[in-house]
């Protein structure tokens, strides 16, 4: 089974190599055609599945993409971060699975809404640089016990798992 991941940060990758260790795993930086910063669970969700389709024949043929894609949503004034992924077949059937989310704190949310994106905020706000690639938000605010890494491969845990279930009913 060949696998293409729909990102060049090493994050995604790692998660996707950790649950899925016995495969082939690729990956190519394309378009999630959703903002660079997404603000709900609906346009997080969609960015996975455009990762995750224009994975599919840019490979070797029969290989399966993945997009993964970090956003952020509110529940009422709270903002959340929020996280999906999505796998698609070479006969393009779909699999979704959203992520843990934990709010973010207010300081974050005021920076957001002059539009900045969280992954610039966090590095200003930890003086760190590239949290993206590394622990994550995620990793920041639980210190370090969920790791942006770790959450991701739960994420593709559930895909692949939803797969599997599919492929032998
Ligand atoms: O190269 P790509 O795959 O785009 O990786 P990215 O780090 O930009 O990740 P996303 O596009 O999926 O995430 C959208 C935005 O949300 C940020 N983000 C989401 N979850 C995050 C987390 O756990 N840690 C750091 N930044 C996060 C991210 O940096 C972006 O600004
Ligand atoms: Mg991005």
């Amino acid at each position: 089974m060949k696998i293409v991941v729909g990102s060049k940060n090493p994050a995604k990758i790692r998660a996707v190599k950790d649950v899925f260790n016995e495969c082939k795993v690729s990956s190519k930086d394309v378009p999630s055609d959703v903002s660079n910063q997404p603000y709900s669970d609906q346009e997080t969700r969609q960015g996975a599945i455009n990762r995750a389709k224009a994975c599919i024949g840019i490979g070797e043929i029969e290989s399966f993409g993945i997009g993964l894609e970090g956003g952020v949503m509110y529940i009422g004034k709270q903002l959340y971060l929020c996280n999906w992924g999505a796998l698609v077949t070479p006969d393009e059937k779909i699999y979704t699975a959203s992520g843990a989310r934990i709010p973010l704190p207010k300081s974050i949310s005021d920076e957001l809404q002059l539009g900045k994106e969280l992954g610039d905020v966090i590095d200003v706000f930890t003086k760190k640089k590239d949290v993206r690639q590394n622990e994550g938000t995620i990793g920041i605010f639980t210190n370090a016990l969920v790791t942006r890494q770790e959450m991701f491969s739960h994420v593709v845990r559930l895909l692949k798992g939803q797969w599997e279930f599919a492929y032998k009913n």
